[in-house]
């Protein structure tokens, strides 16, 4: 399918249960879609709510409206209605995602870390490992750190790690929120050449780069979310 993600009037606010209840609209009419093989990039303002829309998108936060249709498998998936396990097999085979800090896990070596979701989704564990070797030499972790748990890595090592991770298996669709926050320059240019080869892999990528040059290389197109604005505190 061309455009596997559509997003149609999606509305989000928070309820802050210790503040009387008081309701912070975030933002309302979301719509947009991405096609196979572009990358799409949320633009605007501090708090304008890129990372809550990347989250709805990957079912960590409810929707309060609209849908979010996903091609998954053979049919299409309403992700702001998926039951809970329909959310867990869309992030295992459909949608990927690269959050800006790497979830440790104590005593699982960074090469199972980045080798894991291709495991999950079947793949013999020497292959997995050798292909997380391969990305981890491009993403220049230093190979005496491959066997280590990657907790007390820098906060380079450990974006690294992470992007190795979520760039290792084939989601048609990947969701990048800040994957170069804490690189240097040739590190971001490895991340630059990892999303152009999927893009010219069909994958659909959404994500936030604050940083300029990498939203210059990577953005076919910047979805402006200050276009969603949903209005000002309401009790
Ligand atoms: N879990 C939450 N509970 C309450 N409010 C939240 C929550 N997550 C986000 N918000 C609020 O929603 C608004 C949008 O936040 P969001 O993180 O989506 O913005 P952003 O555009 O990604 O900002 P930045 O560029 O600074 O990361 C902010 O006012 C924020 O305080």
């Amino acid at each position: 399918m061309a455009t596997p993600l559509v997003v149609s009037d999606v509305a989000k606010s928070f309820t802050m249960h210790l503040r009387d209840g008081i309701r912070l609209p975030v933002v309302a009419g979301v719509s947009f879609s991405i096609r196979s093989g572009e990358c799409a990039v949320l633009g605007g303002p501090s708090g304008a709510g890129k990372s809550s829309i990347l989250k709805m998108l990957y079912g960590n936060y409810a929707v309060d409206a609209g849908q979010i249709i996903v091609q998954h498998e053979d049919g299409l998936i309403d992700l702001a209605t998926a039951s809970p396990r329909m959310v867990l097999a869309v992030r295992r085979l459909t949608i990927g995602y690269v959050s800006q800090f790497l979830r440790t896990v104590p005593r699982v070596s960074a090469l199972d870390v980045v080798a894991e979701p291709l495991v999950e989704r079947g793949e013999d564990p020497d292959v997995a490992r050798n292909k997380a070797r391969a990305l981890l030499a491009q993403l220049n972790l230093p190979e005496k750190l491959w066997m280590l748990p990657p907790a007390t890595f820098s906060g380079g090592e450990q974006q690294r790690v992470n992007i190795a991770r979520g760039f290792i298996t084939e989601h048609p669709i990947l969701l990048l929120d800040e994957p170069t926050a804490s690189l240097d320059a040739s590190n971001r240019d490895v991340v630059i050449a990892l999303i152009a080869a999927k893009k010219a892999a069909g994958v659909a990528l959404l994500g936030i780069f604050h940083d300029h040059d990498v939203r210059e290389a990577v953005a076919d197109r910047v979805i402006d979310v200050t276009a969603f604005a949903a209005g000002k505190i309401a009790a």
